[in-house]
Formats: structure tokens, C-alpha cells, sequence
């Protein structure tokens, strides 16, 4: 290209230098601007300067020696030499002219015919046609390299036939394409089936720009993409084509899907979830999804905008979900993932336990922008896991810890005692009589007790104390704080009382106590559990020791066990070893002092023991059940010693046999009876069984139906130890009973103890009127007989008579009896002193009595007297005494609570304190109960006293009547 235009640069090829010289000429001659020519004379030489691109035009002569002009502007072209070049020849020639138009150079000028401004106009019109190409060529390129290196894929297509005229290289990597592999390709054929969409189901309904359309197309390994295409119609070279635009959506759309996918799962998801935004303050809920509303009760509405708070905001705080809101804001500030389960508020108030997992959502630069809340709802698994917990330690029963935890809370309790040096107290108890009730009444009825039992111990003890369930009707109680040993007397009082109060079930009023055992430590004991096991020896002993009682632990228990296990092996032994033997006590009939009877009573002869007493082992037996051998044995015994008392000629001894309640409780036990009665030959009326009143109350059924058939047999039934057990008089009517048994602990002080009195006298009475025989168990004395008469008791059993005794002294002891039956007065009083009016002295001081006596004997009254309180009731019991005389101050008990005692157990004898002493409270209190008839002072007044005496009598005489 010309410098500016300001001069020519001109390369000459010719070889002939006048034809130089003429150019030379012609061109200055011809040109308006100065010319630079260079002349070269051969081909290669120009071709070299050719190469060099300096020049704005070359001339090149046809002929170069042996070379052609041609050949070297051919070589140019092929070089890509775009210095237009002009063929200069010596002649006009067509078809050289034609050749070299087409081998590409810019003109042809015939030498000679050329003038300067025709060569001129050549060279000018050369060098603006090369100029022209040049800009065009430098344009085209520009457009081309617009189009390949657009990183939009591009095609230009035909419009009509859509094939494909160029492709740029982002359309080939799309399509995986090759330049080669589009030859006519169209573009339908890049379009896979059904290309066109406008929604595909699984675009996710994108909306595709103004102007373009959503296709499929296939690329060339065979795999379909989403494209966007936009296609614009223009014009090039008067040629029109289209312009296509491809946008690769299919991420895109796979983004779009799976966004929608995780769309669809969160609102379908079971587990409430919650997105915050982190970055605004008090970060807010920007979306709640479904579950979150069904679980909350909080519509999206309510909760978007709020923070998380509001869920806790229902009810008080628990310790749990406290500390694991603090995790939560730990999390949060460290923007890390934190999984923790508090307790959440429904919008009902309702409390829930949420599960709950928070993690941070981080955009591209790792910036926390939201947290994600996963909750889940998990109260009912919470609720079985508790349950599940709760059952594992605790009996389902009650509501009381088990065995396990019991262990775990002795120990504690042990530490406690041991860092403040307390005392931890263990307490067994075990019902007694709880297991009839259950047998009888059924489990259900039992279950309910021991449900009572539970409640009352735990309303009973402290907070800090356990009461747990053992098995069955066993309880254990620790007590890990007690400032004192002995203070756990006041707990296990308490708590026996508790136990002992009635129980309503069913509309029945039952009546059960416990026995306690106690141990106690001051929390050093290696084994905690040992303190259990030793309550529970000291709660046997309490059992043996009559029940409704408690006992402490002594080492010596633990011998006592061993030693149980021993006998229990022993009494195996003895059962077959006939180690066992019946001993008999007599049964005196009251009135006429004739044996009525024997009561045959076991004795075990043990190889090294000695003679052990049925209460050492009756109770271990009916423990192991061996009981019923045991008792087979003795029916069966007893039953054949009576044949032979029979045979002796005793043939109204009626022999009593005890019964134990589980004998009772077999389905065939009177089927047994019968079966002895056969096979020892004894009448069935000269059987008697006595059975304890537990045994009646507690499997009332089963026990009335066996008596009934026994009774209808001939066999007499008598209720042993009457008074002593749960008496229910309502059971004692159904029963086909035939005698009572009043127990010994009521006949010890029968004549001085008022109630003991009371209730021998009530139970005389009872028994009268449902016409039942009673027979008084433990006469010891003359006054305990005494009193019995008096009171019409038919029946006497006691040392009095004679103890319990082997068969073969029974036989002496009957043969001696029958030679000397002594009927006895009801008293006890010959006849002739029976209607003697008796008066009985009471004072400490002897000399008063013989004053007394000195006063009173002339008026004819037998007199009674004594210093003691305790003769004098047995001179009451003996005697049919009508008028008493009672110092006050006596060292025993006072004039008034004697006379108080003896109103209740005499209440016809006339009463009389003589006192120098005046407690006028007592006495006026003794007065207004009516213990005392009169009040005497000392020193009396003869006459006044034989006086008062003497209206004694008489107002006894008058009352009586
Ligand atoms: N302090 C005192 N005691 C007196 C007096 N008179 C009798 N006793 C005792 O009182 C007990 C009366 O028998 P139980 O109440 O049926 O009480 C019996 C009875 O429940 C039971 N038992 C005895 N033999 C048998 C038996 O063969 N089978 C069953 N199941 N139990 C039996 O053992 C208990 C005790 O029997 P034992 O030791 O023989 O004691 C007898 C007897 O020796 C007295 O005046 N004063």
C-alpha cells in the first residue's frame, strides 16, 4: 500500500533493460506522485522481492529469460503475496490475457502499445483493487473470527432447506461435532424427535425467552440436550441465510428439575423442616413446610417472619431443653451442625419433644446465608423409651422402684449416710395373711391391695426415702438420712399402722397386717444389698414372733437361716424317719370337771435337738408345704390313737386336731378326711378340726363347702385361737361351726385385765347365742377357771389340768379322772359358802385389814381379804363376792382403777373406797362412771361403817333383783 499515497513503490521483473528504461519513463512521465522503482531481472530474484511485501505494485514481464512471468505470479499467489501484480508482455495475446486474469494477476498490458497514462491507470487501478481485497478479506476475517470464537453456539443455515453453512467451534463442541462431519447436514437433522417444546414435563415449566424456542436436540455421540434456540434471518452477498443461536439449557433444566424434586420432597417430607435467614437480625423463618404445621399447629403464615423461639414459648422451661438451647446457640454462633431433642409448645399449648437438627447453608463464597431446621416429632417414641425405661426400674404394678433400682438408691442412700454421717435404715416388710386373700378373693382383688399398701407407705415416708416392691407381698423401705438408729422405730410403728388399717375392695372391708425386719449401717458396708437380706431375716423373726410386729436384726439371724435350711432338710427326715409323735391335752368340761376330750398336739423328737415345739416348726412347714405330709400324719395319727382310746372305753373322748389353712385350701381335703375316718375306723363325731380364722376368712368358699361335707358327716369344727386373727362375725354365721377356741393370750389376765375380760366375755356370749360350745385355751389358775365358770364357759384346756402329754400318759392321766370326777360348784365355792354374803377387803396396810375384819365379822359376812391387787381379782374370780372395800393408795394401782376395772368385769358387786387420802378428781370421776357405790374416809366410825356395810348388802340385794 502506498505510503500515505505521497509516492509510488513500484517492482519491476523484466529482464530487457530498455524496457526498463521505458517503464522507467513512462511511469514518471505518467505519475502525479514521485516513483520508487526497483528493477529486477530475473524470476527468482523477484519473487524474493516480491516476498519482501514492500511494494505497492510488481510488473512483471511474461517472458524472464528461460522463466515466464506467469509462472511467477502464480508462485505468488500460491505464497499468498497479495502485491497486485501486472503482466507485461511484448504482444497482445487473448488467451494469455485470459490466463493471467485467472492465475490472479491485476491487469495485462501489451509493451509498446502502453502509453504512461494508460500504465498509470494499470498500476493505480491494480493497487486500489488489491487495496479493496485487502480491506475486504481483513473485514471478512474480523466477521469470521466474531462468529467461530463466539462462545455462543452459532449455525447459519439456508432458510428455506435449513441446511447447515457453517457451524462456529462453540456449536461444534456442543454438538460434539467435527467440521467435517457437516457436509449437507440440515439442521433437522441435529433436532431430536419431538424437538420442539414449549413445557416439557420435565423442564420443569421453564419459561423460555421472548423470541425462543425450547427443543431437544441430539448430539452427535446420540445424546440429547435442551437447547434454546433463537434464529434471525439477514442478508449476506445478496444471499439470505439464518443466523441460529443455541443456549445449552439442559443444566439448566436438570438444576430446575432436581430443585424441583427437592421442592416436592420437603413438602411431602414427614418431618417438619425450617429455613432461617442467617443474615438478618434474629435470624427469621423464611419457610416452614407442611409437617412443620401439622406437627406445630403453627400455619407458614404465623411462623414466617418470627424467630425459632416462639416454639418454647408454651410452658415452663425443662432442664433438659435448657441446656440444649444453649447447644443450639453454640451451633449458631460457630456455624456448625448441632442435633440435640428439647421440648417444644404446640400452638395448643400441648408440650412435644422435637428432635431437632440445624445446619448452616453457605453460598458460593462459603458465606453462612440460612440455617435449615429438621424437626421431628418424636413425644411417642420418647413416651415408649421412658416407659421402657420406667418399667425396667420400676414394678408395673404399684408404680414403686423394682429390685434394680432399689439397689441403686441403697447405694446412694449408703453414701449419703457415709459423707454425713447419718444412719441408713432398711426396712422388709411382708403382709401377713395377704396370700389367702389372694387365693381366695382373687388376684385382682389382691392386686388392688397391694397397690393400697404402696400408696400408704409411700404417703408415709419422706421425700428422700424409697419404698420399692419386692416380689410378691414384700416391701422394701430405706431410709438413708436418719439422724439416730432407733428413729426408725417411728417410721416402721408408722407404717405398720398404715399397713393395718381396713382395705375396702369390692364393698368388702379387709383387714391385713405386715411384719417388719430391721436393719441398719452407717453407709460402709461393701455390699449395700446386704441390709436388704438382713430386714428380710429380722422381718422373719417378727413373723414368728406373732405378726403385725417388726424386729432388728441380729447377727445371730443370719445363723437362724442356715439353721432353717437345716430343719427344713430335718423335718424331711422326720416325716419319714417317724421322728414325729402326737402329744394330748385334756379337754375339761367345766361344770362337771370330766375329760370331755384331747387336743392332740405335734412333738418332733430331733436326733440332736432334742424335743423341738410345733411353733419352732409348723410355720417352716406351712413355708415349704410340708405342712400337708405333716398334717396327713397327724389326722391320720390322732385319728387312730382315738380308735384306741374307743377300745379303752372311752368312748365319748373326742379327739381335736389342728388344721392348717393350707390343708384346707387342697380341692380333696375332705375327701381325705373321710378317707382316715375309713381307714382308722373312727366315728366322725368323735373327730374334731380346728382351724384358725384366717383360714375361714380367706378362702371362705372352697372352705365352707369342705366343712359343710365334713359337718354333714358327723366331724365337729372349732375356730382356734378366736380372737386373735381378723374375726368376722358375718363369716362365722355362714359357718357350720360347732365350738370356739378362745385364744390363751385372752385367759392370762382374763380376771384382772378389763378388756381381756370384755372380750372373753363377749365371745362367751356370742358364741351362746349361736348356740356354739367355747372352750378357754391357757387355764393356767383356779381364778382363770373360776372366772370361766362364772361366765359359763363349757370347756377348759390348760396347765390348770394337765399339759400336753404322750398318748400313753394320756391313758394314766384319763384312767386316774375317771375314778375321781369332782363336780364343782359354778364358783368354785363349796355349797355352803355359795349364798353366804361375801365381802372382800383390798388394803396394803395388813392392820387396817384385821381392823376391818374386827368391825365386820360380827354382822356374819363371809369375809375375803387380801393386800394385793392382783389376789384380789382372783378371789373375785373364785368367789361370788357382792360387796368390796378398797383402800386408795396402794402401790399397784389406785382404790378407784381397781373398782373401775372390776365395774367392768363385775358389774353387780356393790363398790366402796376406803381412803384417808382424798383425790377428790378420781374419786369424784370413779363416783360419776358409777366404779364406786360409796366413798369412806379413814379412821372410820364403827357403827358407821357396819351401817354402810350392811346398805351395801341390801342395795345389792335390791339391784339383783
Ligand atoms: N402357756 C400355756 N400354754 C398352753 C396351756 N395349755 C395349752 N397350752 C399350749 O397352747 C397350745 C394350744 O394349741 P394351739 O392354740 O392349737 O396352737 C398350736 C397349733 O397352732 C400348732 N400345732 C400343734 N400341733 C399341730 C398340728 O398337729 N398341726 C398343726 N397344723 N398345728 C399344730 O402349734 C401351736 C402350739 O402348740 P403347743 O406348743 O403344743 O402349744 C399348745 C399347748 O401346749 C397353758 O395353760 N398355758
Amino acid at each position: 500500500m502506498p505510503d500515505n499515497q505521497t509516492r509510488l513503490r513500484i517492482l519491476l521483473i523484466e529482464d530487457d533493460e530498455d524496457d526498463v528504461l521505458i517503464t522507467r519513463e513512462l511511469l514518471e512521465e505518467g505519475s502525479s506522485l514521485p516513483v520508487d522503482l526497483d528493477w529486477i531481472d530475473t524470476a527468482d530474484a523477484g519473487l524474493a522481492a516480491l516476498r519482501e511485501r514492500r511494494h505497492d505494485v510488481a510488473l512483471v514481464d511474461y517472458r524472464l529469460g528461460p522463466e515466464s512471468g506467469i509462472d511467477v505470479i502464480r508462485q505468488a499467489q500460491k505464497e499468498a503475496i497479495n502485491t497486485p501484480m501486472i503482466l507485461l508482455t511484448g504482444q497482445g495475446d487473448q488467451e494469455l490475457d485470459l490466463r493471467a486474469v485467472e492465475i490472479g494477476a491485476a491487469d495485462y498490458l501489451v509493451k509498446g502499445l502502453v502509453d504512461a497514462p494508460s500504465l498509470i491507470r494499470s498500476v493505480r487501478y491494480a493497487i486500489d483493487r488489491s487495496m479493496a481485497i485487502d480491506s475486504l478479506a481483513q473485514s471478512e476475517a474480523r466477521y469470521r473470527l466474531l462468529f467461530d470464537s463466539n462462545p455462543v453456539p452459532m449455525l447459519l443455515t439456508e432458510p428455506e432447506t435449513g441446511v447447515i453453512l457453517s457451524m462456529n467451534d462453540a456449536a461444534l463442541t456442543l454438538y460434539g461435532a467435527d467440521r467435517r462431519d457437516f457436509g449437507r447436514l440440515a439442521l433437522s437433522d441435529l433436532q431430536g424427535a419431538g424437538s420442539a417444546l414449549t413445557s416439557e414435563p420435565g423442564t420443569g415449566g421453564m419459561i423460555t425467552q421472548p423470541g425462543a424456542a425450547l427443543e431437544v436436540h441430539r448430539r452427535f455421540d446420540g445424546s440429547d440436550i435442551y437447547v434454546e434456540t433463537r434464529s434471525q434471518g439477514m442478508v449476506v452477498e445478496r444471499r439470505r441465510i439464518n443466523l441460529v443461536m443455541v443456549v445449552d439449557i439442559t443444566e439448566r433444566i436438570e438444576n430446575s428439575r432436581e430443585l424441583r424434586l427437592m421442592k416436592q420432597g420437603i413438602e411431602s417430607s414427614y418431618n417438619g423442616i425450617i429455613i432461617a435467614n442467617a443474615r438478618e437480625p434474629d435470624v427469621p423463618i423464611v419457610y416452614v413446610n407442611p409437617a412443620f404445621e401439622r406437627i406445630t399447629g403453627f400455619t407458614a403464615a404465623e411462623s414466617v417472619g418470627r424467630n425459632c423461639r416462639f416454639l418454647q414459648e408454651g410452658g415452663p422451661m425443662d432442664p433438659g431443653t435448657r441446656s440444649a438451647l444453649e447447644e443450639v446457640r453454640r451451633g449458631l454462633a460457630e456455624n456448625s451442625d448441632v442435633s440435640v431433642v428439647l421440648r417444644n409448645f404446640r400452638k395448643d399449648g400441648t408440650p412435644f419433644w422435637n428432635d431437632l437438627f440445624i445446619a448452616p447453608i453457605r453460598d458460593d463464597s462459603g458465606e453462612v446465608t440460612h440455617f435449615i431446621g429438621v424437626q421431628n416429632d418424636i413425644s411417642e417414641k420418647k413416651s415408649v423409651e421412658s416407659e421402657l425405661a420406667y418399667n425396667v426400674s420400676h414394678d408395673v404394678l404399684t408404680g414403686l422402684p423394682n429390685r434394680t433400682l432399689l439397689e441403686d438408691r441403697l447405694s446412694q442412700g449408703c453414701q449419703m449416710a457415709r459423707r454425713y454421717g447419718r444412719k441408713v435404715g432398711v426396712l422388709f416388710l411382708d403382709l401377713d395373711g395377704f396370700k389367702p386373700i389372694n387365693d381366695s378373693l382373687g388376684h385382682r382383688v389382691g392386686d388392688q391391695i397391694l397397690i393400697e399398701v404402696a400408696n400408704r407407705l409411700k404417703a408415709r415416708v419422706r421425700s428422700g426415702d424409697t419404698v420399692a416392691r419386692g416380689s410378691g407381698d414384700e416391701f422394701v423401705v430405706v431410709l438413708p438420712d436418719l439422724a439416730h438408729g432407733d428413729d426408725i422405730i417411728k417410721v416402721v410403728e408408722l407404717l405398720l399402722h398404715a399397713v393395718a388399717q381396713p382395705y375396702e375392695v369390692d364393698g368388702r372391708s379387709l383387714r391385713l397386717t405386715a411384719s417388719a425386719g430391721i436393719a441398719l449401717d452407717d453407709g460402709t458396708r461393701e455390699h449395700p444389698m446386704e441390709l436388704v437380706q438382713q430386714a428380710d431375716l429380722a422381718m422373719y423373726r417378727a413373723k414368728q414372733q406373732g405378726r403385725n410386729t417388726y424386729q432388728w436384726y441380729a447377727s445371730d439371724l443370719n445363723d437362724e437361716a442356715n439353721e432353717r435350711v437345716e430343719l427344713r432338710n430335718d423335718l424331711q427326715k422326720a416325716l419319714e424317719n417317724g421322728q414325729l409323735v402326737l402329744f394330748y391335752q385334756p379337754l375339761i368340761d367345766s361344770r362337771t370337771g370330766r375329760v370331755r376330750g384331747s387336743e392332740a398336739l405335734i412333738r418332733w423328737y430331733h436326733p440332736s435337738r432334742g424335743l423341738i415345739p410345733p411353733n419352732a416348726f409348723i410355720p417352716l412347714a406351712e413355708d415349704t408345704g410340708q405342712i400337708i405330709e405333716l398334717g396327713t400324719w397327724v389326722l391320720y395319727q390322732a385319728c387312730r390313737d382315738a380308735v384306741r382310746l374307743q377300745g379303752l372305753g372311752y368312748r365319748e373322748h373326742r379327739i381335736s386336731v389342728n388344721v392348717s389353712p393350707m390343708q384346707l385350701r387342697q380341692g380333696n381335703f375332705s375327701q381325705k378326711v373321710t378317707d382316715t375316718l375309713r381307714q382308722t375306723g373312727l366315728a366322725p363325731e368323735l373327730l374334731e378340726l380346728e382351724i384358725v380364722e384366717s383360714a375361714i376368712l380367706y378362702d371362705t368358699e372352697q372352705v365352707i363347702e369342705h366343712l359343710r361335707q365334713l359337718r354333714a358327716l358327723g366331724v365337729g369344727i372349732a375356730i382356734d385361737d378366736f380372737g386373735t386373727g381378723f374375726s368376722s362375725l358375718s363369716y362365722l354365721k355362714l359357718m357350720p361351726v360347732t365350738k370356739i377356741k378362745i385364744d390363751r393370750a385372752f385367759i392370762k389376765d382374763v380376771i384382772s385385765n378389763r378388756s381381756d375380760a370384755a372380750i372373753t366375755q363377749g365371745i362367751l356370749s356370742m358364741a351362746h347365742h349361736l348356740a356354739l360350745e367355747v372352750v378357754a385355751e391357757g387355764v393356767e389358775t383356779e381364778a382363770h377357771a373360776a372366772f370361766l365358770r362364772k361366765n359359763n364357759c363349757e370347756m377348759l384346756q390348760g396347765y390348770l389340768f394337765a399339759r400336753p402329754m404322750p398318748f400313753a400318759e394320756l391313758l394314766d392321766y384319763l384312767g386316774q379322772r375317771s375314778t375321781s370326777p369332782s363336780p364343782e360348784s359354778p364358783d368354785g365355792a363349796s355349797p355352803a359358802t355359795a349364798s353366804q354374803p361375801t365381802l372382800l377387803l383390798l388394803d396394803d396396810e395388813a392392820n387396817i385389814l384385821r381392823a376391818l375384819i374386827r368391825v365386820l365379822r360380827r354382822d356374819g359376812y363371809r369375809i375375803l381379804s387380801t393386800t394385793s391387787v392382783q389376789e384380789a381379782f382372783e378371789l373375785l374370780a373364785g368367789n361370788n363376792v357382792q360387796v368390796i372395800i378398797s383402800d386408795q393408795r396402794m402401790p399397784e394401782m389406785s382404790g378407784t382403777e381397781f373398782l373401775s376395772q372390776v365395774k367392768n368385769i363385775y358389774p353387780h358387786t356393790v363398790r366402796i373406797v376406803l381412803s384417808g387420802y382424798t383425790d377428790l378428781k378420781s374419786v369424784t370421776d370413779a363416783i360419776n362412771e358409777g366404779a364406786i357405790y360409796k366413798f369412806l374416809t379413814k379412821p372410820w366410825d364403827d357403827q358407821q361403817i357396819r351401817n354402810h356395810i350392811r346398805q351395801a348388802f341390801v342395795y345389792h340385794g335390791a339391784s339383783a333383783d
